[in-house]
């Protein structure tokens, strides 16, 4: 098997790029940080990778919301790129905390979820406009726009959060996830509150196995009530940490996976009777490379 090529995209204020292209090397992949200033030069460049990674930071200082600078480049000029990763079938993509939060501002994780308009969720049915009044015109009343089935928000307690979270896989066709049950990894951000629409959407991504990875207590129950502080470090809809798309090629996680890939990186390795090969995170970046086998 060929090594699979990783394109870690790179923005002003990525900072978890290097460790991330490490945790791929180290799963057996080939992995280059990309500047997205020479993606936009040289639009054909994406061509040479399989996995798309689109790491952890402050990209463009986290300016109007976290990722959303980052993914509006994204839809405005590198189009192809995310058709290449996304709708192809044949690439993954894997967005890690401000990934994450990219990926949800670009709607790649939350596609064929049903969305009703903002008139209908107010239950006000009879003014929903019909799909050709969707632009805007400056005059439009806001029932004419589609409300995404869930979104990223700023965490409870409205500060940034670093801590070591306990995490549980739910039953998902997620690529990356494959044979993991549970994984303590270190979670680091601000705005990474995991919102749904309403109930509705929320039961439609649970029940297609999108609810990939929840926060959950060190025993490793997936609760759908919402845990306590710290165990859900951010308040978050069903204790949700990670999604992924329908075919499970697409998955972003708030949580750093990157950072727990060596035991020795783990808070209280040195007090542990045994230590296991390797920290929680490398079986994801693995299970990325195995599907190319
Ligand atoms: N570690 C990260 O990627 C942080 C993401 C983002 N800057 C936030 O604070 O929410």
């Amino acid at each position: 098997m060929a090594a699979p090529r990783v394109l870690v995209l790179r923005a002003p204020g990525t900072n978890c790029d290097v460790e991330t292209a490490h945790a791929f090397e180290l799963a057996g992949a080939t992995a280059e940080r990309i500047h997205v200033g020479r993606l936009s030069e040289n639009p054909a460049l994406h061509k040479r990778y399989q996995i798309l990674c689109i790491p952890g930071g402050f990209s463009y200082g986290d300016d109007i919301a976290a990722g959303r600078i980052l993914a509006t480049r994204m839809r405005h000029h590198l189009d192809d790129m995310i058709h290449h990763f996304v709708d192809s079938g044949d690439n993954l993509v894997l967005g890690i905390c401000n990934g994450m939060q990219v990926l949800m501002r670009l709607g790649v994780l939350t596609t064929g979820i049903q969305t009703p308009q903002m008139a209908s969720v107010r239950g006000d049915e009879d003014s929903v406009a019909s799909p050709s009044d969707q632009s805007w015109d400056g005059e439009s009343d806001w029932s004419s726009f589609d409300v995404p089935p869930a979104t990223l928000t700023w965490n409870n307690h409205g500060r940034f959060e670093d801590r070591w979270v306990h995490l549980a896989v739910d039953k998902t066709p997620c690529v990356f996830l494959k044979d993991i049950d549970q994984m303590f990894l270190p979670m680091a951000h601000a705005e990474g509150k995991f919102v749904a629409r309403d109930a509705d959407a929320l039961e439609q991504l649970r029940a297609a196995g999108r609810l990939a990875l929840r926060y959950c207590d060190s025993s490793g129950q997936i609760e759908s009530e919402t845990l306590p502080f710290p165990t859900n470090p951010n308040g978050g809809d069903a204790n949700v940490a990670g999604v992924c798309d329908a075919s499970g090629r697409v998955f972003g996680l708030m949580p750093h996976p990157e950072r727990h890939i060596d035991a020795t990186q783990h808070p209280f390795w040195t007090r542990r009777k045994t230590q296991p090969e390797h920290g929680d995170g490398l079986q994801m970046f693995r299970n990325a490379v195995q599907w190319f086998a």
